[in-house]
């Protein structure tokens, strides 16, 4: 049977309502796609505890994560992903791509201008149709 991994992935927005877009790189599965920064969910983990674990070991910074976005499973084939995506702010730090191969911060309305992994796109969907948080 295939396996389905959990992951979460932190929609983080700055105070002039633009998202933190983390590009894959060459040495990650899916290269070349953008996606939310964040990762698999690991044993007795919840979710909110593994999104400030991972952006603190990928981005270097601190986040508070606050509603969920969305929930989606996409099957890529070889792995089934459960995506969930949380909203959420740095409350300490600078975002530094120490794994990405890019990171960038685009308006809603622009996500949809990037490449996103299969999973992301619901979400993507639904931020680009939402007005920002700030605004
Ligand atoms: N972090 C993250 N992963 C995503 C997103 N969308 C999506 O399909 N994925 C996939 C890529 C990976 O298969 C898995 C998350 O794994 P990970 O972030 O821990 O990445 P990894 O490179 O260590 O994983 P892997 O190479 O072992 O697959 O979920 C997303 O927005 N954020």
């Amino acid at each position: 049977m295939k396996k389905t991994v959990q992951v979460v992935g932190a929609v983080i927005e700055n105070e002039h309502g633009e998202i933190l877009c983390a590009l894959r790189s060459n040495a990650m599965s899916l290269p070349n796609l953008w996606e939310f920064p964040g990762g698999k969910i690991e044993d007795g983990e919840k979710p909110e505890e593994t999104l400030c674990r991972e952006i603190h070991e990928e981005l270097g910074c601190d986040i508070e994560v606050a509603q969920m976005v969305e929930d989606t499973t996409y099957d890529y084939g070889n792995i089934i992903v459960n995506l969930r995506t949380y909203l959420a702010k740095i409350v300490r730090g600078e975002p530094d791509a120490a794994e990405h191969a890019a990171l960038v911060w685009i308006p809603r309305v622009s996500l949809k201008s990037l490449i996103w992994a299969p999973a992301d796109i619901p979400a993507v969907e639904i931020l680009s149709a939402e007005r920002t948080e700030t605004a």
